[in-house]
């Protein structure tokens, strides 16, 4: 049974996920609560990113409850793998974090002003502003993942869950990117939800490790 406080946000109950009906992952019991910073560690092909997609309602679970509480709605913002975003389009920074924004257009119309400030304003806050007509291509790993972030922020999250942000990227690029994660925590009080692999660069602030393994995700509380 999972621990249902004022703070939980999102309740998993012996929940299965995978795919046409095969699961990946079983038995899945843990509450996201307001304010959390969690970490899920995992090798590679054991269901970080399925657990993720389970969570964002992309994919619904094979069995159990996934209880979305609606005391707080929570509105995700989701930072994806990098290289899973197709690059033979030439999209410019800008663009990629006018997408954060669609949710909020009427589907055929044009892009409104205010979408354009907010996506400025976006890239302004993870420190991208003046790249913002270079192409999403041409950029390094640690500003791709800068511009992913903003394209996440634009959809006003009050969760953010991220895949592997420090992934395939150099050491001060990684501490960059830790320090904008903090304060997007801190300053900005999102719960943060991430992937990594990258256990030396795990903040002080995580209070909840979740380790996948041997099909079972298993809850340590780091504080
Ligand atoms: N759309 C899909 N349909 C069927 N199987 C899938 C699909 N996506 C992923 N899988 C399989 O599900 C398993 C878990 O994949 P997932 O991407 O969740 O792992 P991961 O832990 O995030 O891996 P990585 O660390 O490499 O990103 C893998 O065996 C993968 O091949």
């Amino acid at each position: 049974m999972v621990n249902m406080d004022e703070n939980s946000c999102i309740n998993l109950a012996n929940v299965s996920i995978g795919y046409r009906g095969t699961p990946i992952l079983e038995g899945i019991n843990f509450s996201i609560n307001r304010g959390d910073a969690i970490v899920l560690f995992g090798q590679n092909g054991s269901g970080k990113t399925t657990l993720f997609k389970t969570i964002l309602r992309i994919i619904p679970p094979l069995h159990g409850n996934i209880i979305y509480q609606n005391n707080t709605p929570q509105r995700f913002g989701y930072v994806p793998q990098s290289q899973s975003l197709d690059e033979i389009y030439p999209f410019t920074a800008l663009d990629i974090v006018l997408m954060g924004t669609f949710g909020q257009i009427k589907p055929f119309s044009f892009t409104p002003a205010k979408s354009r400030i907010l996506a400025k304003q976006c890239l302004m806050d993870v420190g991208m502003l003046e790249s913002k007509r270079k192409l999403f291509s041409e950029l390094s790993g640690g500003q791709k993942q800068r511009v992913l972030i903003a394209r996440a922020l634009a959809t006003n999250p009050n969760i953010l869950l991220l895949d592997e942000p420090v992934a395939g990227i150099d050491v001060d690029a990684v501490k960059m990117i830790m320090e904008l994660i903090t304060m997007l925590h801190e300053k900005h009080h999102l719960t943060v939800m991430m992937i990594t692999h990258e256990s030396f660069s795990i903040p002080a602030w995580v209070n909840k490790k979740i380790h996948i393994k041997n099909n079972a995700a298993v809850v340590e509380n780091a504080k």
